[in-house]
């Protein structure tokens, strides 16, 4: 069942289009990562979906509610981690949670339960009498996160959730994202990180100034791209007379010298035809070192889509 739809969406700040006739669909239950540089949008497509910022042109849909026309309804299903932290320094961490919750409405003994719920869930049971000045970033982060999903909404937005925190809490912010989508959320998760990306999400997006220029499962996306796996093959030495018998391999449709004696190739039938290769080096004397395969990854499926590299401007 499609529960986020994006019909020609379209936010322009100037003359700048920064989500430019955004289709996109998210069926329920997905952990779907939105991937991208800086600056390809992200933020602002689900500042648009929360409902924090208009839309120019086109249509959001949440849960069969307009996102323009049934704010409320759609801002009840939503609970958003935005990139900057959204806590409040003179609070103790359990009275930050506890106001999140009267916002949404909550009172009484279940906003108590669900405020001990949603700091156990950000592992801070035992700090929830501390002020967040004194956390280290990755607590604070998860701290933001308690506040956000303690009114368990039906969709978790979180914006670059892990950008700049340690590794501990990184791995426990991903292992949050897991648990709340067991628990029944939606998540949609904006990266810069394909790793994580690839890691815990179901379905992933691929936006480039402002559109999506990819979107599927990680194999889908892969064998849209039509990438393929790659060998390196590492020797003792290299003659002109090897390269030349490799690189004109009929199976050979990828060549590349990486460095002195360092080859890089993409062979069609690689179980089948790398005896060939191998034949080729022994009779010229040269030893194989070492040999990898490279599988591809989303980082060499956005460099054939944008021609550019995800980390450009890390
Ligand atoms: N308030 C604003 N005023 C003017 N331009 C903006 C504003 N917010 C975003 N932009 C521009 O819109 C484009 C998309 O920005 P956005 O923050 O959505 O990208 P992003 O993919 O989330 O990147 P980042 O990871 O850096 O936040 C960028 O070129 C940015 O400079």
């Amino acid at each position: 069942m499609t529960f986020v739809q994006f019909k020609g969406v379209v936010k322009k700040y100037d003359t700048k289009m920064s989500v430019n006739h955004l289709n996109l669909e998210i069926a329920q239950g997905e952990i779907f990562g939105l991937l991208g540089p800086n600056g390809a949008g992200k933020s602002t497509t689900i500042h648009l979906l929360a409902g924090l910022l208009a839309a120019d042109a086109g249509e959001i849909m949440l849960d069969g509610y307009s996102v323009a026309r049934n704010p409320i309804e759609t801002k009840r299903r939503i609970g958003l981690v935005p990139q900057e932290l959204a806590i409040y320094d003179m609070l103790s961490a359990r009275e930050n949670v506890t106001f999140f919750g009267q916002l949404y409405g909550l009172r009484g003994r279940l906003l108590k339960e669900r405020v001990e719920e949603a700091l156990a869930f950000a592992g801070l049971l035992d700090f929830g009498k501390e002020k967040p000045g004194t956390f280290s970033g990755g607590m604070k982060r998860r701290l933001n996160i308690a506040c956000a999903i303690m009114h368990r909404p039906k969709l978790i937005i979180m914006d670059e959730p892990t950008v700049g925190i340690d590794p501990q809490s990184r791995n426990h912010i991903l292992e949050s994202v897991r648990q709340l989508n067991a628990m029944g959320s939606t998540v949609i998760y904006t990266s810069h990180y394909m790793e994580e990306v690839e890691a815990i999400s179901t379905k992933i997006g691929i936006m480039d100034q402002g559109k999506l220029v990819a979107h599927g499962t990680k194999e889908e996306l892969i064998r849209q791209a039509g990438l393929e796996e790659r060998l390196m093959l590492e020797t003792n030495r290299l003659t002109d007379e090897a390269i030349g018998e490799i690189r004109g391999h009929a199976r050979v449709t990828f060549f590349q010298r990486r460095e002195d004696s360092q080859l890089e190739l993409v062979l069609q039938e690689s179980q089948a035809y790398l005896q060939d290769i191998l034949f080729v080096l022994s009779k010229h004397d040269l030893k194989l070192q070492k040999l990898t395969r490279v599988e591809p990854d989303l980082e060499s499926l956005f460099l054939t889509l944008t021609g550019r590299s995800l980390r450009d401007r890390d």
